[in-house]
């Protein structure tokens, strides 16, 4: 949907109207029948005090929270651009779009601040070339060359204004742009919200309880009266009384009645349920979300990179190959030390024993090992990263630009462990064979690798040698079957683990524990059932 000059046709005059709207924490109402309108075009600032639910709020108006939600409830209408019933009304050509920046910017850490941008702008609605991501971070003062990381507060809440505002939204909200600024900063970032709302006017909704800086950039006041429950239109004649109106939610205020011992039991066994339910839902729906169905094919080979190095990355080749050392050594090396009746039975067994330690190694012992040690470490770095990115918001901001998160960290992440698994468990095998080739030399120095050689891959031998051993040797299918399944099995428990809500550090870190955990288990669940057909 176009103007006339080509740029994607911006609903900015339409007002934003909450009707009848409540929400809920538990049981305890943040808003009770609530009708407002925001006016279209205008910053409308909404205060209110400490915990009286302005981010909840704002999370509901973004579509982040459904009417469901697990902890969160709402239900009324909220009208995005148009009012019914009013003649003057303009029939609604599309969906209105909702930005946001958030409080904790949300950006990814990986990417430049350019590449930021060009996220935005590559997921806009509608295709036409407006303005591009340098001439963004200029008109922001952004620095370009920077990493996302070291920019300052009051840079990355400019980098987040210019991503949001570069995806060309109807509607942006912004959460506490100024708080964990200085006083002078605050007030830069409140002039460029008024700057870039005149320059591209677009209905802006502030939420903050930091008033005295963003009041004179407000068209409209609405307070939101946690002892009512309502959202309350304060004229600018009363604007100096707000101080006042902003009380902090007494303590205790939003807490559910002291628990018993009964109620306690019943929620663990209500999350339990939830999460076996939730669990058994995303397996049945991995198929689906992990095809690879990139909004933007580029934006997807960037992601699978980024993953691709997460999961197979130099340090995993080196973790990968000391495992495979570790375990040739202690196969070839202890089979033939701890040999009974070393003297007599060795002459009779050596050939057997080194065609059994071959067949071992590639087709349980490699796999075994390989795949836990993958399902540990790179489970946990998958789980890290989605829980990082979940906790500060980059999962959300992907949801307000119109990306499903699985479409790029799901998908991305499934590929990426179907890639390196295979490769990393060759490492492994690569590195057992040699290392049991040596081991067994020193060990048996009359005897030579030629002997080796044509005893190790006896039982492994399917007639074609001259393209390696890993995938042109009898029962290849299985061990690609083992990789394939435990691969795909950690990259999605590591994904759903890390995308679960967090709400603080240690909800990232407990996601981690269990990754680890859970995937382990997986595979070696794995293994055991594909031994049951493969033997
Ligand atoms: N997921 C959740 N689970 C339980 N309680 C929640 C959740 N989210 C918000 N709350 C509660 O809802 C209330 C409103 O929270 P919210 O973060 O919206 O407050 P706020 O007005 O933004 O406060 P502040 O200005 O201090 O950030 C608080 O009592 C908070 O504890």
């Amino acid at each position: 949907m176009t103007d006339g000059n080509g740029s994607p046709e911006i609903l900015d005059d339409r007002p934003l109207r909450l009707v009848d709207v409540n929400v809920r924490v538990g049981a305890l109402p943040l808003l009770a029948d609530t009708t407002v309108t925001m006016p279209g075009g205008k910053i409308t600032v909404i205060v209110g005090g400490s915990g009286a639910g302005k981010s909840v709020l704002l999370r509901v108006l973004a579509g982040l929270i459904p009417r469901r939600g697990e902890t969160v409830t709402w239900d009324g209408d909220i009208e995005l651009g148009g009012v019914a019933g009013e003649p003057e009304s303009k029939p609604q050509s599309r969906t209105p779009r909702v930005g946001i920046v958030f409080q904790q910017f949300a950006l990814f850490d990986e990417l430049s601040p350019t590449a930021n941008v060009q996220f935005g702008i590559d997921h806009r609605q509608g295709n036409a070339t407006t303005q591009s991501a340098a001439s963004w971070l200029d008109e922001l003062g952004v620095p370009a060359n920077r990493r996302v990381a070291n920019l300052s507060g009051g840079q990355k809440q400019r980098l987040a204004i210019a991503r949001t505002l570069a995806a060309e939204p109807d509607i942006v909200l912004y959460d506490e742009p100024t708080s964990g600024l200085d006083a002078a900063s605050g007030r830069k970032v409140a002039e460029l919200i008024r700057r870039t709302q005149s320059k591209h006017r677009r209905t802006s909704i502030v939420v903050t309880h930091d008033y005295e800086t963003l009041l004179p950039i407000a068209d409209a006041v609405l307070l939101l009266d946690s002892h009512e429950k309502r959202l309350v239109a304060i004229d600018r004649e009363h604007w100096n009384d707000i101080p006042d109106r902003m009380k902090p939610v007494a303590t205790g205020a939003t807490e559910s009645p002291e628990s018993t011992k009964t109620d306690w039991a019943m929620e663990q066994a209500d999350a339990f349920f939830s999460a076996t339910g939730s669990a058994l839902i995303a397996a049945i729906r991995l198929p689906w979300d992990a095809l690879p169905r990139f909004p933007r094919v580029v934006w997807g080979l960037r992601f699978f990179a980024h993953y691709l190095r997460l999961v197979g990355g130099a340090s995993a080749w080196v973790y990968l190959a000391l495992a495979g050392v570790i375990v040739g050594f202690t196969t070839t090396y202890f089979t033939f030390r701890f040999l009974p009746f070393r003297l007599y039975t060795q002459p009779l067994l050596i050939d057997e024993l080194l065609s059994s330690i071959g067949f071992a190694l590639y087709r349980v012992l490699v796999p075994v090992l390989a795949t836990i040690l993958i399902a540990a470490r790179c489970g946990a770095a998958v789980a890290a990263d989605v829980g990082v990115k979940q906790y500060g918001g980059q999962v959300d901001a992907m949801r307000t630009l119109g990306v499903r998160p699985t479409a790029y960290l799901l998908a991305c992440i499934v590929l990426a462990f179907m890639v390196a698994t295979p490769a990393l468990e060759w490492i492994a095998f690569t590195a057992a064979r040699w290392v049991s080739l040596i081991t067994f030399t020193q060990s048996h120095p009359s005897i030579g690798p030629y002997f080796w050689e044509q005893h190790f891959y006896r039982n492994l031998d399917a007639g074609d040698s001259s393209l390696g051993w890993f995938a042109f040797s009898k029962g290849w299918g299985w061990v690609a079957l083992k990789n394939l399944a435990c691969g795909v099995g950690t990259g999605a428990i590591g994904y759903y683990r890390g995308a679960s809500p967090k709400f603080s550090a240690g909800d990232v870190s407990d996601a981690i524990t269990s990754t680890v955990l859970w995937t382990t288990l997986y595979v070696l669940v794995v293994h055991f059932i594909v031994a049951l057909f493969e033997f």
